[in-house]
């Protein structure tokens, strides 16, 4: 994929400001890249350009060979439903549905649709299905988000600080399996994150600052997840 001198603004006359401008990058398909910069550079904004959760003022975002800066919105919940999984940091489950329920909401509208309690099993859940997100630790309810994202194989896994509210320990089971994607089933992993360390596990690391990509690196040997500290 690839983005080509997105610019996005927000408000009007004197109080519009660019979130993003004249951002350009490229990121390999299988690739687990992850987003640093400081906060207001402009991550998170890039993040909803990149899901098709927003659009562009300038600039084309090229996903597979398709310009989605030009969708409508009619092409661009159907881009959201078939090839973007998201993934956030408050985990956005529903609270009055079971973790089992939860990951069906993705399924039911999916066409190819793995099976919910089998999803759920490969994330260490089984025994949790019919459990409430209010029941669950952290760590558990993000990996219900992982599920719910992965359950209709997305293309794109989008994940805006997925660790940011877990411990050390949940937080790297988090992003093995959130990696694992890409073995499983060839998904793409963007992953904006506060933590530099997360960096060490990356293909790809894209710094953002002031609204633009300040610097872009690609990390010719990540370290396994298992080995990374912080
Ligand atoms: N819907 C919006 N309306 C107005 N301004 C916005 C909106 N969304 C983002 N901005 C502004 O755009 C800039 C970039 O915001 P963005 O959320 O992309 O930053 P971020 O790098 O993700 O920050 P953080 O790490 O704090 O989440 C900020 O100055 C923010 O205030």
């Amino acid at each position: 994929m690839e983005l080509k001198h997105v610019s996005k603004y927000y408000g009007e006359g004197k109080n519009k400001t660019a979130a993003n401008k004249d951002m350009n990058f490229e990121i390999e398909e299988k690739e687990f890249t992850v987003i640093v910069g400081p906060s207001g550079a402009g991550k998170s904004t890039v993040l909803n350009l990149l899901g098709g959760m927003d659009s562009p003022d300038e600039g084309e975002i090229i996903i597979d060979g398709k310009n989605i800066a030009t969708y409508k919105p009619k092409e661009l919940t159907k881009y959201r439903r078939e090839d973007v999984g998201f993934i956030f940091q408050n985990y956005n489950l529903i609270p009055n549905l079971s973790a089992k329920e939860n990951v069906e909401m993705a399924t039911e509208i999916a066409n190819n649709p793995l099976n919910p309690v089998e999803i759920l099993e490969s994330v260490g859940l089984g025994h949790r299905l019919d459990n409430f997100p209010a029941q669950l630790s952290g760590g558990e309810q993000q990996r219900v988000a992982i599920a719910r994202a992965i359950a209709t194989q997305p293309k794109l896994l989008l994940c805006d600080e997925p660790t940011g509210a877990l411990d050390y320990e949940t937080g790297k089971r988090v992003l093995s399996e959130l990696h694992a994607a890409i073995k499983n089933y060839n998904a793409t992993v963007i992953v904006i994150t506060h933590n530099r360390a997360i960096a060490d596990m990356a293909d790809r690391i894209i710094d953002i600052q002031d609204a633009s990509v300040r610097n872009m690196e690609v990390n010719p040997q990540p370290s396994p997840i298992e080995e990374i500290e912080w």
